[in-house]
C-alpha cells in the first residue's frame, strides 16, 4: 500500500520567478517530477484545499501572506505535510521561529541544490510513511469507511472484501492505474466502478471490454478513428478514450489484448497521448485507467503473451478479488439482497429463505462466483410459488450432508473407555468416582485431585447417591 513518489507532489512557493524556474529545472533533473510552482504566496491554502499535496517549500518572506504565516496555517491545518522554509536571512533567530513553528527544515538562499534534493526527497519519505501509518491506524482501527456510499449496491459481511474497500480509498487520490484480478463474475466491474466514485473525479466511468476484440477494432473503439481513415469511415469516431476525458477508463479482460494492442495501450499509459487511427494529431488523455481481468498474470507474463512493460505500468495499483468460495459468509446476505429485489421486480412478496438453503449453497464451488448466484436465485425466485425458498428451487441443488462425526474407538481414548463419545455428565461422574478409588474414599484429597472445594464434592456425591 505504498503510496508511490511518482504521485506526490512538492509545491514550491516564492515571489520570485527565477528562483521558482531553477528548482523546478533541478528537481525535475533529480526525478521528482511532481512539482508544482506558485509565485503568489494567496494562492497556497486554496490549491492545499484541492490537491493531494505531499510537500511544501516556501519562501519565508514574500509580500501578501508571508512564509511564517503560511507555515503556521499548514502546520495547523495539514499537520502531515512537512514544510521546507527557504530563507535569504541566515540568522538564527528566524531559523529557531521556524523549527519552533514546525518547520521540517530551514534552508538558507542561495540554496545549496544538494542539500536541497535531499531535503525534500527526506520529506517525501516522511510524508510516505505519514500516509501509511494513517491507512494502517484506519484499518487497526476497524471497518471505518470514509467513503461508504461508494461502495452502495456491493453486499459484502467479509473482512477480505472491506480490505478491499479500505485499499481502495487509500488510493483513490492516485491517478495511477489500478488493476484488478480475480475470476469471473467476482464483481471485478462494481469494485472499478468504487474506484472511480472514491477518486471523486467528474468526468464519466467508461467501460471497454478487450475480450475478442482485433487490433484494429480495439484501435478504432478505444482512439477512434480520422473521417475517411478506411473505407467506411465516413465521419469522425471520437473513441471511448476521449469520451473518459476527466474520468476513468475501465478495461475489461485485459489479459485478452493482442500484441500490437498492449503496444498502443503501453505509449498511452507512458506518455498520456495518442492518435486516432488515420491522423497526425497527437492528442492527451487524462482518463484514470483500470484495468481488470480473470487470467493469471504471471503466467501470460512467463508465456510472453502479455507484456512486462505494461504489466508493470497497469499494477501501480493492484488488488485481488476473492473468489465467492473463499468468503462464504457472502452467501446469506447475497441471497437475501438478490432475493428481495428479484420479487421486487417481478411484483412478488418477498419470499422467506429455508435454513436449509445456504448450507446446501455452501456446498457449491462456484466458477462463475457471484454473478451465477444471481442467475441461480433469479431462476428460483421466478419459478417460486410457496413463498419460501428452498433447495427444490435450485435444479441440481442437493442438501447439506447432516453433520455427523465418525470417530474409530481405536483413534480415541474415550471411545475406549466409555465405548462411544461420553457426554460431559459422564466424564464429570467418571473423574469424581475414580478419584475417591484413587484416594480410598478421602472426600479432601479427593477434592484437591478434581480442582473442586471440598463442599462442592460432599454436594455432587450426596446428590449422585440419591
Ligand atoms: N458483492 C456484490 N454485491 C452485489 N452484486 C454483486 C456483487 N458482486 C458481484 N455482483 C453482481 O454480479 C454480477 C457480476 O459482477 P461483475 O460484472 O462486477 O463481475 P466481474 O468480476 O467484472 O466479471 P467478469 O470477469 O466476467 O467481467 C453483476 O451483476 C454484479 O452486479
Amino acid at each position: 500500500m505504498t503510496v508511490q513518489l511518482e504521485q506526490q507532489q512538492v509545491l514550491v512557493v516564492d515571489d520570485e520567478p527565477g528562483i521558482l524556474a531553477k528548482v523546478s529545472l533541478l528537481l525535475a533533473s533529480s526525478d521528482i517530477q511532481q512539482v508544482i510552482t506558485l509565485s503568489d504566496s494567496r494562492e497556497v491554502l486554496p490549491y492545499l484545499r484541492e490537491n493531494p499535496v505531499a510537500v511544501v517549500v516556501v519562501d519565508w518572506v514574500m509580500p501578501h501572506v508571508t512564509g511564517g504565516e503560511l507555515l503556521q496555517r499548514i502546520t495547523t491545518d495539514y499537520p502531515q505535510i512537512p514544510v521546507l522554509v527557504m530563507t535569504a536571512m541566515g540568522d538564527v533567530d528566524t531559523a529557531v521561529s521556524c523549527m519552533k513553528e514546525g518547520a521540517f527544515d530551514f534552508l538558507t538562499k542561495p540554496v545549496d541544490p544538494n542539500r536541497l534534493v535531499a531535503s525534500i526527497r527526506k520529506a517525501l519519505q516522511v510524508s510516505d510513511l505519514g500516509n501509511q501509518n494513517r491507512l494502517l491506524k484506519d484499518y487497526l482501527l476497524g471497518d471505518r469507511l470514509r467513503f461508504p456510499d461508494a461502495f452502495e449496491g456491493i453486499v459484502t459481511q467479509s473482512k477480505k472484501m472491506r480490505s478491499i474497500f479500505q485499499y481502495i480509498e487509500a488510493i483513490a487520490t492516485s491517478r495511477l492505474p489500478v488493476l484488478i484480478a480475480g475470476e469471473t463474475g467476482v464483481g471485478k466491474e462494481l469494485l472499478a466502478r468504487a474506484v472511480h466514485r472514491v477518486s471523486g473525479v467528474r468526468g464519466p466511468f467508461i467501460s471497454l471490454n478487450a475480450a475478442g476484440l482485433d487490433d484494429f477494432m480495439f484501435s478504432d473503439t478505444l482512439f477512434g478513428h480520422k473521417k475517411g481513415a478506411f473505407t467506411g469511415a465516413d465521419s469522425q469516431r471520437d473513441g471511448l478514450i476521449s469520451a473518459a476525458a476527466g474520468g476513468t477508463l475501465f478495461l475489461d479482460e485485459i489479459g485478452d489484448l493482442n500484441h500490437s494492442s498492449q503496444i498502443k495501450l503501453l505509449r498511452l499509459l507512458q506518455e498520456r497521448e495518442y492518435y486516432r487511427m488515420g491522423s497526425d494529431l497527437l492528442l492527451k488523455s487524462d482518463a484514470r485507467i483500470v484495468a481488470a481481468s480473470n487470467m493469471d498474470f504471471e503466467a501470460l507474463r512467463t508465456a510472453g503473451t502479455f507484456r512486462n512493460d505494461l504489466y508493470f505500468r497497469l499494477c501501480a495499483h493492484e488488488f485481488r478479488v476473492p473468489p465467492l468460495r473463499e468468503r462464504l459468509e457472502d452467501l446469506e446476505p447475497l441471497v437475501q439482497y438478490f432475493v428481495a429485489s428479484f420479487a421486487l421486480q417481478q411484483g412478488k412478496p418477498v419470499p422467506a429463505v429455508s435454513p436449509n438453503l445456504i448450507p446446501a449453497l455452501s456446498q457449491c464451488s462456484f466458477p462463475g462466483n457471484v454473478r451465477e448466484l444471481y442467475n441461480m436465485v433469479h431462476h428460483a425466485v421466478t419459478c417460486n410459488e410457496g413463498g419460501v425458498l428452498d433447495i427444490g428451487d435450485f435444479p441440481g441443488l442437493k442438501p447439506a450432508p447432516a453433520r455427523s462425526i465418525q470417530i474409530t474407538p481405536g483413534e480415541n481414548p474415550l471411545i475406549s473407555l466409555f465405548g462411544r463419545f461420553p457426554t460431559v455428565v459422564q466424564v464429570e461422574e467418571y473423574l469424581i468416582a475414580e478419584a475417591m478409588r484413587l484416594t480410598g474414599g478421602n472426600q479432601t484429597a479427593a477434592a484437591e485431585m478434581l480442582g473442586l472445594a471440598r463442599p462442592t464434592l460432599n454436594k455432587r456425591l450426596k446428590h449422585d447417591r440419591q
